[in-house]
């Protein structure tokens, strides 16, 4: 199985009017199952745009979109991945426990199994103690935790996250860093990210995506084996040397 393919895809906005705008041109990208790929790229280069054509919130103007085989609205119905972007899009009046259950309860998941199973979410992203709180009274960081915690609650074959850390301390990002990963690992998760930070990008990846301004394209794809995904690991000559590679690629 695979877990996306982008095939040649183009994503007009407005189209026909004054303001369109040609988001992505010619797209192609294939993420292999279990597979950990970044998207890195410029402001605006349509990485977002690209995400969220996966996770079928948009449809492209040419070309198809596949997750796990199958057409992109068919993989969203059927619950395939599980989403963390720059919002946090929680639900103001539900606690942050009931934030994180609510995929499962879409799922049809009893009552305790869902809440013994939120509330490990919740102890691995640290809000264990919030569990009761709601959204408006967390800071923005973790707000974006508890998004984080909900995207991870279902185990989800595929995971689409959008600068799911960009809002948070350098440390809490560098735990949830290697949360993130040890829960890829353990559940063989494919995950598609999106950052800004090329240490960041290196340092997840099995693959760096690197993309260009507008229109957006796929310039670069990166390929990162790093010995370890620890402190050694970012601390080994092949991160600084990709680090080194994927700036001189978004330099182009
Ligand atoms: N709904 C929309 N309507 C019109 N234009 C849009 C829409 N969504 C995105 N765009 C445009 O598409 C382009 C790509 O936007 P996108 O948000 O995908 O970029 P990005 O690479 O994620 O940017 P950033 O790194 O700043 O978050 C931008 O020029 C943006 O203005």
């Amino acid at each position: 199985m695979t877990a996306v393919v982008v095939d040649n895809v183009t994503k007009v906005f407005n189209q026909g009017r004054s303001d369109e705008v040609t988001a992505l041109a010619e797209v192609d990208l294939t993420v292999d199952d279990g597979e950990f790929v970044s998207l890195i790229g410029p402001s605006g280069c349509g990485k977002s745009t690209l995400l969220r054509l996966i996770a079928d919130l948009i449809e492209p103007s040419t070309g198809t979109v596949t997750v796990a085989d199958r057409p992109a609205a068919q993989a969203r119905r059927e619950q395939e991945y599980g989403i963390a972007f720059q919002q946090s899009g929680l639900f103001e009046w539900r606690t942050v426990r009931r934030n994180v259950e609510l995929p499962l309860e879409l799922r049809g998941i009893g009552r305790a199994e869902r809440k013994a199973k939120a509330e490990q979410m919740l102890e691995l992203v640290g809000l264990a103690d919030f569990a009761g709180h709601y959204p408006g009274q967390l800071s923005g960081g973790m707000q974006q935790r508890v998004a984080i915690a909900r995207a991870l609650a279902v185990q989800p074959p595929l995971l689409l996250m959008d600068e799911p850390f960009g809002a948070l301390d350098e440390m809490t990002r560098e735990r949830l860093q290697s949360e993130l990963l040890a829960i890829c690992a353990k559940t063989r998760t494919s995950t598609v990210f999106v950052t800004h930070s090329i240490s960041e990008a290196v340092f997840l990846s099995d693959r760096v995506v690197v993309m260009s301004a507008r229109p957006g394209r796929i310039t670069a794809s990166i390929e990162v084996r790093l010995p370890s995904r620890d402190e050694a690991g970012r601390q080994s000559p092949v991160y600084f040397d990709k680090i080194t590679e994927v700036r001189k690629a978004l330099r182009g």
